[in-house]
């Protein structure tokens, strides 16, 4: 697969203070990437250097197969980078903007024009797009934040707590905005957040990072799998014997817990009087149902829980 961003031993310090530690990190071209870690973790510091914003102590980095510190400026044309607080020329409408920035980048003017228009429907400012940016509430202008950077057509787009501010109708709509970016054009995304829901409902991969160091990194699956050994689904519930055809078809509960353990998957099963817990490393309710209602028994609860992120996080903390 092809690498966009490539980072090999990155690390940057402020004086005696380690900011970024050691980073090694590989995203693949249209992937959404999650950096996830909480304030002061160093992510704004990464993003910087592969914008060739600030330089590295030392390992180096490639965004598309271009080395920020050599050549910042080339950089910059390929990356579209949307900062915490996005400003514009308040007085100009969101339309006006989009189109001053298209001519920064030497975009000519109707098709600056007709770019501009496209991308307020995409972002789904349509409508507000004759308003000053300065009447925009703070969803509408990282939503237009997203066009401004979108304008210059770029390969990845970094996203620096793309969300902070915006009500949750708001989020919901931005991050199937970053989505459908991402799979239709082909974009790659690196989003920036402490938020765990949100990361984990866009990205394809996740990275957490820790006081400069990369603790782990893989899509959510891999990651509850390195931390809860490979049994990250636990299936509980309630038996109770079936009357109906008589008592003789219920088969005993040591033999039930045996065919529940034969089910694929399923590494452990335990009972405690007619309650069970199975832990396995996939979603095996459907079986452990069919398993149970076969043994003449029927359910009275059956829950299940997959490890999500904030599972990941807090272990990581604890
Ligand atoms: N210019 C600077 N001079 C000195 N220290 C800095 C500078 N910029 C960042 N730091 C420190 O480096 C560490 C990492 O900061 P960074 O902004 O990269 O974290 P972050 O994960 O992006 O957090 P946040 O979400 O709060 O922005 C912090 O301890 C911060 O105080």
């Amino acid at each position: 697969m092809e690498k966009i961003i490539e980072v090999e031993g990155l690390t940057k310090k402020y004086g005696d203070y380690t900011a970024v530690d050691n980073l090694n990190l590989s995203i693949a071209k249209g992937e959404v990437f999650g950096l996830l870690g909480p304030n002061g973790a160093g992510k704004s510091t990464t993003i910087l250097m592969l914008l060739g914003l600030t330089e590295p102590n030392s390992g180096r980095a490639k965004v598309c197969g271009i080395d920020p510190v050599q050549s910042p400026i080339s950089v910059k044309k390929k990356v579209g980078y949307l900062p915490e607080d996005v400003g514009f020329y308040e007085d100009l409408t969101g339309f006006d903007n989009l189109v001053y920035t298209a001519r920064l980048n030497n975009i000519p003017q109707d098709q600056a024009e007709q770019k501009a228009n496209e991308l307020l429907e995409k972002i789904g400012l349509g409508k507000e797009k004759f308003k000053k940016t300065g009447k925009y509430s703070r969803g509408m202008r990282q939503r237009l934040g997203l066009a401004d950077v979108l304008i210059k057509n770029p390969e990845v787009i970094i996203l620096d707590e793309p969300t902070l501010g915006i009500d949750p109708t708001g989020v919901k709509a931005f991050l199937q905005l970053i989505v459908k970016l991402s799979r239709e054009d082909g974009i790659t995304v690196l989003f920036s957040s402490h938020l765990l829901h949100q990361v984990q409902q866009v990205c394809d991969r996740v990275g957490i990072f820790v006081e400069g160091k990369l603790l782990a990194q893989g899509n959510i699956k891999d990651l509850s799998a390195q931390l809860f050994s490979t049994n990250s689904f636990v299936v509980q519930g309630g038996i109770k014997p079936l009357k109906l055809n008589g008592s003789e078809n219920t088969v005993p509960v040591e033999k039930l817990s045996d065919r529940l353990k034969a089910i694929p998957g399923v590494a452990q099963v335990s009972f405690d009087d007619q309650k069970f817990e199975i832990q396995a490393e996939q979603d095996v309710t459907h079986m452990v149902s069919q398993a149970i209602v076969q043994a003449g028994y029927g359910l009275t609860f059956l829950s299940k829980k997959e490890f999500g992120l904030d599972d990941i996080y807090s272990r990581y903390f604890q």
